[in-house]
């Protein structure tokens, strides 16, 4: 089964585009698990059994584990999460972009290492630093396209002039996605919720991609807007919360919170579709 094919399942089986995003902060944790970097994995395992028949797919942010030594954690986390939703694909957010040999071990390091389904990169360094992912056969690839944070316009706003036209950096990443980059249909596009009209424009540009869209909840982006922008019936948008659903209580009814905020999150972008 593809990466797509999953994303449809998901979509389909839970009524979905919420992504809960995983970014397991310690000092963040409710007590009895405050400041503990090593109950990373009961943590993040406890959001994901009360969530996973609510969203479209999890999204761990690899530095939330790497940069508290819990990459052991998060290969428990990815076992947890396959086997008990096994239907719900995993994002692996790790903005990775090199050179093709070292790209091959970043793939190697999402794809085999931790089992990811998709992974999120950079298109800066181009085509050959993304093409050792498409390798893996069904598996995702999202490439930065136009991000969620402000300094974004710094270059993906920019325009590029030897191109015809004349396009913005983004909308050139997002014809490249729909287009010549898109070897094999593993392609996808990631667009920040917080700027909605940017969404439609990559969304004109790219059809039929998935576009993974982070920036509602913490980073106050609008979940009907974005729904409207880029959602269509034919291509799945994954639209994703991290802080917002994980730190919805700091008590001990953390799980509970987490699974109301994912509802609420849910329904809303549900009923943005119109
Ligand atoms: O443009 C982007 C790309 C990735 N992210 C990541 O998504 C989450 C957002 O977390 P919230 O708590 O929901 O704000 C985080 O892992 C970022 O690294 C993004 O925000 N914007």
């Amino acid at each position: 089964m593809t990466f797509t094919d999953m994303l449809r399942g998901a979509a389909q089986a839970n009524r979905s585009m919420l992504c809960v995003g995983l970014d397991p902060e310690p000092t963040r944790f409710p007590a009895g698990l405050q400041g503990d970097a090593n109950k990373i994995y009961d943590f993040c395992a406890a959001i994901v059994d009360a969530t996973a028949d609510l969203v479209i797919a999890f999204k761990p942010q690899i530095a939330y584990f790497s940069a508290h030594r819990a990459e052991g954690q998060l290969e428990r986390l990815m076992e947890h999460m396959r086997r008990a939703a096994p239907q719900v694909p995993i994002i692996l957010d790790a903005k990775r972009g090199d050179i093709g040999s070292t790209a091959e071990q970043y793939a190697k390091e999402a794809f085999e290492r931790y089992g990811a389904d998709a992974v999120t990169l950079s298109p800066f360094m181009g085509f050959d630093s993304v093409q050792p992912y498409l390798q893996y056969e069904g598996k995702g690839a999202f490439l930065l396209c136009r991000t969620s944070n402000p300094g974004g316009d710094d270059l993906q706003n920019q325009r590029i002039a030897g191109l015809p036209g004349e396009p913005r950096l983004y909308e050139h990443v997002a014809r490249l996605a729909q287009g010549p980059w898109n070897l094999n249909g593993q392609l996808g596009l990631v667009v920040g919720a917080t700027y909605p009209h940017e969404i439609a424009r990559v969304r004109e540009l790219a059809p039929t991609l998935p576009l993974l869209i982070p920036g509602v909840g913490a980073q106050g982006g609008d979940a009907e807007a974005t729904v409207r922008a880029g959602w269509r019936a034919d291509a799945p948008i994954i639209v994703s919360s991290s802080r917002a659903v994980l730190y919805a209580s700091a008590g001990g009814d953390f799980v509970a919170a987490a699974r109301r905020e994912a509802e609420r999150t849910r329904a809303l972008l549900q009923a943005a579709r119109g």
